[in-house]
Parts: structure tokens; sequence; C-alpha cells
């Protein structure tokens, strides 16, 4: 969209002095990462295939019992390829080939594991609330055409991927389902997580489709790190984070789609705080461009109708559990951020501030099932 901010970290870079900004940098992105070196034929396709490429480094401090356990990853933000009017399966063939040419580089910097936006085979069409054809691009977790697609590639590149799909379900009832796709480096599908919580805010009708998962709060065992996916609007919900923590989630991916108007000034925060407070790191990846469609729909708001549902506005970034932070992706190209971390930061961390041992789950567990009935008195003492 002509006018949109091409990011924060830009804008900062050009009004403040280079003098202070290493301290505003301190004081916004906590301890300093280093830029990762990515090699040059990296940066010229990313620069040929107009994309944003940026690469960092989360270091932990050398063990004697153990070996740095590091591993790359990569979180990709894409805009859709094809106009939303374009038959279905041309849209989504139209994003293969997008994600093909990106993933490509990713493989070039060494990823290991990447994840990929929320719903990426497909246009954000819930603000419409019509279902065709969008249903269309639903597809089976297992044997779908997306997921085929992401099997070729894990196998080529060695690499694990983390693939949000629209699932259509045909065991139970042709049920759909907003599921992350886990994909082994091997290119066998290690599993499925669904998302959790559904929004009911603003354009975000995704109620209307598709149910709240039931998956629960699964962790996979991959060659590089326990990693968990917490789709979504499942990032304004600290428990939701907490209990992926529980199973042993060492790196937590958040693949979104959500708008500058909604959530902006909430999306540098809920991730990190989530890192900080999990000891793991947290993989914030949304969504790029504005969407349109054919036929207008209307927010419930009293306001005219329209045709987009407003700027999805990337800024994909990785936190880590010291509240360290990378800088944002574009928000407004597509983009590859590319992070080194040594997943001993999160036992250092845990050492260091002890939220795991010092958390009262039994407290809060009892204390919970109580709140959860119907006849919850709240503990309120007064005069
Ligand atoms: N896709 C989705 O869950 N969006 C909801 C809006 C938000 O959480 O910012």
């Amino acid at each position: 969209m002509a006018g949109e901010l091409e990011s924060l970290e830009k804008l900062l870079e050009k009004h403040i002095p280079s003098d202070d900004l290493k301290e505003v940098w301190r004081l916004l992105y906590g301890k300093q990462i280093r830029p990762l070196n990515l090699p040059n034929s990296a940066s010229q396709a990313a620069s040929k295939e107009g994309f944003d490429l940026q690469g960092y480094l989360f270091e932990a401090a050398q063990e004697q019992t153990r070996r740095p356990r590091t591993v790359r990853v990569g979180l990709i933000q894409n805009k859709i390829q094809l106009p939303t009017t374009e038959p279905v399966t041309e849209q989504i063939s139209a994003l293969h080939r997008r994600i093909a040419e990106i993933v490509e580089v990713a493989a070039t910097c060494g990823v290991n594991i990447v994840c990929f936006q929320e719903a990426w085979s497909m246009p954000f069409a819930f603000c419409t609330r019509e279902k065709l054809p969008w249903t269309e691009f639903a597809e089976s977790a297992e044997d779908g055409m997306t997921t085929k697609f992401c099997q070729e590639l894990a196998k080529k590149h060695n690499m694990v991927i983390v693939s949000p799909i629209l699932e259509r379900d045909s065991v139970h009832g042709d049920t759909l389902w907003n599921t992350a796709v886990i994909i082994s480096n091997t290119g066998a599908v290690m599993g499925k997580s669904r998302k959790n919580h559904i929004p009911r805010v603003g354009d975000f009708n995704e109620s209307t489709y598709y149910m709240e998962g039931n998956t629960g709060h699964r962790v996979f065992q991959t060659a590089f790190g326990k990693i968990a996916v917490n789709i979504c609007y499942g990032r304004h919900h600290p428990l939701n984070w907490f209990m992926y923590s529980m199973n042993g989630a060492e790196i937590i991916f958040n693949p979104s789609a959500t708008i500058g108007e909604l959530s902006e000034s909430l999306w540098p925060i809920e991730a990190r705080n989530a890192a900080i407070a999990n000891h793991c790191f947290t993989c914030s990846i949304n969504r790029v461009g504005t969407e349109h469609f054919e036929n207008e729909f209307t927010s419930g708001d009293g306001k005219k109708a329209h045709h987009d549902f407003g700027h999805f506005y990337g800024s994909s970034y990785v936190s880590a559990p010291d509240g360290s932070r990378s800088p944002g992706l574009s928000r407004v190209r597509d983009g590859l951020l590319v992070a080194e971390m040594d997943l001993n930061l999160c036992r250092q961390t845990s050492d260091k501030w002890n939220f795991k041992m010092t958390g009262r789950y039994e407290m809060y567990a009892e204390e919970l099932t109580k709140a959860t009935q119907p006849d919850f008195k709240p503990n309120i003492i007064r005069e």
C-alpha cells in the first residue's frame, strides 16, 4: 500500500543520531545481538527476487558439560501472489512457487527449521464470511497438495518445515481446522497442531469457517530441537504459550495474520513476553500486504462496506529467553529472517531467573479448577 512505513527500525535509523542509536536499541530490544553473516549469493538472490533478508545471532555462554545446541531458524512472510479472483489452484500454485524461491535462499543460509505465515496457501478471506470459493483452499494435512509440496522441499533441503494451512479433515465429516503441519527434515509428516483460540474481533470472522483446535499443546521433538506452534490469536493467551512450554518446547512459532489498526502495538510485546516468561525462544511471523476481495463486506460497526481487510504489517521477529529480540522484517515486503540460536540459552536463563522453579503451579491449578466451576465465588475479602 502506498504510504505504508517500511519499518520502525528504518525510521529510527533515519532520525536518531548514530551515537544515540546503540542506546536506543539496548533500551528497546535488550542485550545487543550480532548480525549473522549470510552468503553473498543469498543477499543477491533476495534482492533479485524482491524480498527482505535479515540474519541475527542469539548466543549463549559456553558450558563445560554441554556442547552449544545451535540451530538456524527461518521465518518467512509473504504477500499473496495472484488476485483473489483467480482460480483457486492457480493461486495455490503461485504461492508454492514464491515459497520455493524463498526456501531455496533459506537453504543457502543453512536454515534447519523454517516456518511460514498462518494459512499461507490462501488469501486471508475469512473477513468476507463467504464460503465459496474460500473453503476450497482447505486441504488434507496428511496428503494435500501443499503438504506434498512441503515434503519435497523438506527432503531436498534437509529442513524441518512448519506449514500452517486451512485443514480439511475428511475423517471427521469434512471438518475445517486452522492447522500447522510439522514436516520432518526427512520429508515425513511428523504430525499437526491445531489453532486453539479463534478470534472474534474486527473482521477476523474465523469462527464462521473452522473450530477451536483439539490437539492440545503438542511439542515436536525434531532433529534440531523441541518445537511447538501457537497459531496467531493464541498469542494473546499467556496460558497457551505456557502449556507448550510446560511440555518442553524450546522454540514456539507464532504464525499469524494480523493488521495494523488492530494489533500493531501489541505485536512487539506478547511473543517477547512469552519468551521471557517461559524461558524459550519465540518466533513471530505475520502476513504482509493488503488483500482485495471482489465482493464488499461490512464489519458490523456501522461503517461503509469495503473490499479489503486492512494492511498486514509483516514485521516478523525472533525473541530470546533473556528478553533480547531481533529487529523486525519489513512492514511492506516479503521477507526471510534467519536466526541462529543456541538453545542452551533456555536453561541458562531458567537457572538465572527460575520462573519455572518459582511458579506455584499446584496453587494455580487448584484455584483455576475452582474458577471454572458454575458455582465459583471470586475470592474477594470485603470490610
Ligand atoms: N488470524 C488471527 O487469529 N488474527 C486475529 C487478530 C490478532 O490476533 O491480531
